[in-house]
């Protein structure tokens, strides 16, 4: 897949593609593009998406901090693993979001030579998103650009949205996530020093400092976890969300994984944890010794179900 970030017509009125934000690539997105990628096929043209840098809400609304389930990096990379041939990436601008319905679909045919364009089922664009499915229908054949209504996905009859997985992230739910996103969350960030008692504790824990302010933070808790060091392997540990009640009365909240088979100085790594399955909530434990017991219990259950899979 090749990332198209200028206007480009890559082959005049030969590209069939899709729009939308696309947060987590999920199983519903991955049909639509499956959608996008036959027609394209059976047309014999190329296929694409068209997506947004950041999201156009935040454009619109200056305080507006979003909570997604991927950076724009891991966006391309899920994108990119689904057989499309292009991803247009627009900066949404104020100059974009006053653009109407047919000065959007023109804008797309002229610049980067879409004919065919599929709409999301329960997506509106143009200014002010004043208007509907049949007034795009409309515009297309003014303006020569097929458009098709995308169908909503429901396997298994669930409904499959960056929002029904933004809220399972939120609750802790990693697993059912996982199932709906075809992969596991991840959470990437530098190692910074924490209160230096991780070690006191027998648990060392490499505290992190996320690289993208803009993603979800899973609820507080205790995770069974695979970790990526920077030389791209991989290790078993265990996570901990939470305030550290034990140890600590304030509300900062900390991020820290303890990696399994491992020694060494982590501090300045950016580390990429994968969230495999929620343990327990964080307690407050009458005494150290009994966090210890708890943590040892909590590096027995990781391992039953890391090993399990
Ligand atoms: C697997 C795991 C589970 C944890 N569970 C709890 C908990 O239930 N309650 C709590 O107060 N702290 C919990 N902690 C946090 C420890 O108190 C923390 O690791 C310790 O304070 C070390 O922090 P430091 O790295 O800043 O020194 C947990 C840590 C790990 C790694
Ligand atoms: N198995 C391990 N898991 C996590 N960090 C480890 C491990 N072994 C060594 N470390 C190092 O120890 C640091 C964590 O020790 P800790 O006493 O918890 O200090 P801090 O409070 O600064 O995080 C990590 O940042 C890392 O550099």
């Amino acid at each position: 897949m090749k990332i198209i970030e200028k206007p480009n017509i890559i082959s005049p009125g030969m590209l069939v593609a899709g729009i939308g934000f696309f947060d987590g690539v999920h199983l519903g997105h991955q049909a639509l593009i499956g959608n996008i990628v036959q027609t394209a096929r059976e047309r014999n043209m190329s296929s694409a998406v068209v997506t947004f840098r950041s999201h156009p809400r935040q454009v619109l609304h200056n305080n507006y901090c979003p909570h997604l389930i991927n950076s724009f990096e891991e966006r391309m990379q899920h994108l990119s693993e689904t057989e499309l041939d292009y991803c247009i990436v627009l900066d949404f601008t104020q100059d974009m979001s006053m653009l109407s319905a047919r000065q959007f679909i023109s804008f797309l045919a002229e610049d980067y030579g879409i004919s065919c364009l599929y709409v999301g089922y329960d997506h509106r664009f143009g200014h002010n998103r004043l208007e509907g499915f049949s007034d795009y229908v409309r515009y297309g054949k003014e303006l020569g650009v097929d458009i098709i209504r995308a169908q909503a996905y429901h396997p298994g009859g669930k409904h499959v949205s960056s929002s029904v997985v933004r809220t399972l992230l939120s609750q802790g739910k990693v697993e059912e996530a996982a199932s709906l996103l075809t992969y596991s969350y991840c959470l990437e960030g530098e190692v910074i020093e924490g209160h230096k008692l991780g070690r006191e504790l027998g648990f060392p824990t490499a505290n992190l400092r996320l690289t993208d302010n803009n993603k979800i933070i899973p609820a507080n808790g205790v995770y069974a976890v695979r970790v990526q060091l920077p030389n791209g392997s991989l290790k078993n540990g265990m996570l901990n969300i939470g305030t550290r009640p034990t140890v600590s009365n304030g509300s900062d909240r900390s991020i820290e994984v303890n990696l399994f088979d491992f020694s060494g100085n982590l501090y300045g790594c950016v580390l990429k944890v994968f969230l495999i399955a929620f343990l327990r909530e964080e307690e407050r434990f009458s005494n150290i010794e009994k966090l210890i017991a708890k943590i040892q219990k909590d590096k027995e259950h990781t391992l039953r179900i890391l090993l399990s899979q």
